[in-house]
């Protein structure tokens, strides 16, 4: 089962034709503008692609996490605004998802316009839990599609080739969310998978099919449950796993080492003691740091000093101590890993990197995936941030991911609701396109 790509779409030709395009615009505000532009940049090539071929191109989105209701704070207005300026053209905002706005927006946009429709999150459809909602609002969004008659779903209106919409998924952060504009729309128009879904799956793929070896995954940030199935996936495929952040001191416990007020995750301290067992036995190497920056308080400013880590076992540091990165010799290590790899993925910062104080270990591994000649792949949304604000650039990486939790599922072999619906509209099982060259092809 594969799903038909842009190209697919492009060859089939969308002058004048309306193309819903759902791109992945969930980026860091502040002071009301966009702090970091990776998304926008990343979904931008689709869309003008889109847009030079002569679609109307109407782009739905989701930004944070509003509770279901129109609120300014998590409109997508800043992120329109940076896109116009990053196209160098026109970028229209209607003031609802599927409400009159949106109607007459996607109905009065010329050949090769660009529409944002406002945050989907905005109607509380999108993310339901009941399909019929989740249907009853794809089928709203389909019908931009339908020129002006809005009333007419995208099922029952026979269009003529010269105005039959189509989706084109290219949200690759987003495809794990069996969400209305990510899942359930591509039932209802001939689908297509975006250039950056493409190239993100064939990235990973290598992660996941036969790497270069040395393969080394470097893993930290804070959620040490959310990382645990990865790392049981990846200990068969990986040469060696390099366990930094917050994740590290859930291991140090299970060591029988002291970790004071430190990140801790006491009920996954068996699981961690299997994964330390298994990786004893042969296969995949486990490495700890064998440093720790101990901090007093969790602050910018807080006092630190580095420990070994056989000096956390006596406890001695105190019980309100905690480790807010790894210690100079772990760098060391780490960094000799990485750079001796031929495939590294990393997904968690390795420390606080927040705090210029507790960034040392997070800005180590950033520059030695730069150093390595390897296939470097960094993924994570906070990983991702990290390393841009760190002062990388993104050119000096294999692959930045644009998905955070949509990569880590991947890698663990979990299958991703936006990718099976566009695999199934491939192959036109369960769909129901309305006629048209495309509803052909979909059933190809
Ligand atoms: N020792 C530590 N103690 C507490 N927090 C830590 C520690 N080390 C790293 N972190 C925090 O981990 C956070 C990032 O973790 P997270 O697991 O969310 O990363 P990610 O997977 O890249 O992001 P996302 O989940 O958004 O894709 C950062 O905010 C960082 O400050
Ligand atoms: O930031 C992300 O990882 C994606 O945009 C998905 O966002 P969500 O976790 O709020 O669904």
């Amino acid at each position: 089962m594969t799903a038909k790509t842009l190209d697919d779409l492009l060859e089939a030709g969308v002058a004048g034709r309306h193309v819903l395009v759902r791109s992945d615009l969930n980026v860091p505000l502040e002071d009301g503008a966009v702090a970091d532009d990776g998304r926008i940049r990343a979904s931008l090539p689709v869309i003008t692609a889109l847009a030079d071929a002569g679609a109307r191109v109407v782009v739905m989105a989701h930004l944070g996490r509003p509770k279901g209701a129109a609120d300014p704070a998590f409109s997508l207005r800043p992120a329109a605004e940076r896109m116009a300026e990053l196209a160098g053209r026109e970028v229209r905002l209607a003031a609802d998802v599927t409400g009159a706005s949106a109607r007459e927006e996607s109905a009065n946009l010329p050949d090769g316009g660009i529409l944002f429709l406002e945050n989907v999150r905005f109607d509380p459809r999108e993310t339901s839990k009941d399909e019929a909602e989740r249907a009853a609002l794809a089928a709203e969004m389909a019908a931009l599609t339908g020129g002006s008659d809005s009333s007419v779903s995208a099922q029952a209106n026979p269009a003529s080739p010269s105005t039959q919409g189509a989706y084109v998924d290219d949200a690759f952060g987003a495809v794990h969310r069996r969400h209305a504009s990510v899942y359930d729309i591509a039932g209802l128009l001939p689908s297509y998978q975006g250039g950056l879904v493409s190239r993100e799956l064939d990235v990973l793929s290598r992660l996941t099919g036969e790497p270069d070896r040395p393969y080394v995954v470097v893993l930290g940030g804070s959620k040490v449950s959310d990382k645990l199935a990865v790392i049981d996936n990846l200990m068969d495929r990986a040469d060696t796993l390099l366990i930094g952040g917050g994740m590290l001191f859930t291991f140090l416990k299970a060591q029988g080492h002291e970790v004071g007020a430190s990140l801790l995750e006491e009920d996954q301290i068996p699981v961690v003691t299997e994964y330390l067992e298994r990786a004893e036995k042969g296969g995949c190497r486990i490495v700890l740091p064998t440093d720790i920056v101990m901090a007093s308080a969790f602050a910018a400013d807080a006092e630190h000093e580095v420990l070994p880590v056989e000096a956390l076992t006596s406890g001695a540091h105190g019980a309100s101590a905690l480790g807010l990165d790894i210690g100079p010799e772990t760098r060391v290590a780490f960094g000799e890993e990485i750079r001796r790899a031929e495939t590294v993925f990393w997904n968690g910062p390795m420390g606080v990197f927040e705090f210029e104080a507790f960034a040392h270990g997070t800005r180590t591994v950033a520059q030695s995936l730069t150093e390595s000649t390897g296939l470097t792949v960094v993924g994570g949304g906070d990983s991702a941030a990290a390393v841009r604000a760190l002062g990388f650039n993104d050119d000096q990486f294999g692959h930045i991911s644009t998905g955070g939790g949509a990569s880590l599922e991947y890698l663990e072999g979990k299958s991703l609701p936006g990718i099976d619906a566009l695999e199934r509209s491939g192959t036109g099982h369960g769909m129901n396109h309305s006629a048209g060259p495309d509803a052909a092809q979909a059933g190809a």
